[in-house]
C-alpha cells in the first residue's frame, strides 16, 4: 500500500526547484546587471538539495563559490495559469534556502550566452532549513533574512525589497511551468553575496523564525 508523502520533507518528492535571479535591486546592482523588469528564471534538480547535517560540497571546476540566502515558497497545490489573487492558496509553506554559485563559472557562462546550469544546478546547490508552516509566516512580504560566514555578518535583507512579490511570481511562472504539489520556488538573493572556502560554516536564519547551519567540504575524487 502506498503510504501518503508529507510536504514536511518536500525535498524528498523529486520535485522541481523554480529559482528567480536578479528579484533584488541591490544585488542586481551589486553585480553590475540591469534591474530586471520581467522575472530571470532557472532551475535546479532535485539532486540540489541538502539537508542540515550534510555538508555543501563545492564543485571541483570552482574557485569562486558564492552564498546567496533566500526565501524558499513550497508549493502545496499545484496549478497552471495561476490568478495573482489566488496564488498564496496554492502555498504550504516556506523553507530557508541557499542558493550556492560557482560565480566564476556563471560568468563564464554569461559571456558565451551558455545556461547557468554548471553554476547553479550542481549536487548540493540547494541547502534547506526545515519546512515552515505558513501560518509561522502571516507576512511573507515582510521578512527578515540574514547569513553569516565564520559569524560575520554578510547578507541582511528583507523581502519586502523583492522587485516580484511571491504571488506575482507563482502566477507569472504557472502560466508557462505547472506547479506541482512539493515543488519549491527560491525568490532570489538581497545583496552581500560573497565567496566560501573549505570548511567554513555558514549559519543563516529567518528572523523570529528559525536558523540553519552548513559546513563547506571540497568534494574528494
Ligand atoms: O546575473 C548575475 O550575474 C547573477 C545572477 C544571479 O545569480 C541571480 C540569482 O540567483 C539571485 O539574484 O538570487
Ligand atoms: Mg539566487
Amino acid at each position: 500500500m502506498a503510504t501518503a508523502r508529507n510536504i514536511s520533507r518536500f525535498w524528498e518528492w523529486g520535485r522541481k526547484i523554480i529559482c528567480v535571479g536578479r528579484n533584488y535591486a541591490d544585488h542586481a546592482k551589486e553585480l553590475k546587471n540591469a534591474v530586471p523588469t520581467e522575472p530571470i528564471l532557472f532551475l535546479k534538480p532535485p539532486s540540489a538539495y541538502v539537508k542540515e547535517g550534510s555538508p555543501i560540497l563545492v564543485p571541483l571546476y570552482t574557485s569562486d563559490l558564492h552564498h546567496e540566502v533566500e526565501l524558499g515558497v513550497v508549493i502545496g497545490k499545484g496549478g497552471t495559469s495561476i490568478p495573482q489573487a489566488d496564488a498564496m492558496e496554492h502555498v504550504a509553506g516556506y523553507a530557508l534556502c541557499l542558493d550556492m554559485t560557482a560565480r566564476d563559472i556563471q560568468d563564464q557562462c554569461k559571456s558565451k550566452g551558455l545556461p547557468w546550469t554548471m553554476a547553479k544546478a550542481f549536487n548540493t546547490s540547494c541547502p534547506v532549513s526545515e519546512f515552515i508552516p505558513k501560518e509561522n509566516i502571516p507576512d511573507p512580504s515582510d521578512v527578515k533574512l540574514w547569513l553569516k560566514v565564520n559569524d560575520q555578518l554578510r547578507q541582511s535583507g528583507c523581502t519586502s525589497q523583492m522587485i516580484f512579490s511571491i504571488p506575482f511570481l507563482i502566477s507569472y511562472i504557472s502560466d508557462f511551468i505547472t506547479l506541482e504539489e512539493g515543488d519549491l520556488i527560491l525568490t532570489g538573493t538581497p545583496k552581500g553575496v560573497s565567496a566560501v572556502q573549505e570548511h567554513d560554516e555558514l549559519q543563516a536564519g529567518i528572523e523570529d523564525v528559525l536558523t540553519m547551519t552548513f559546513k563547506v567540504n571540497r568534494l574528494e575524487l
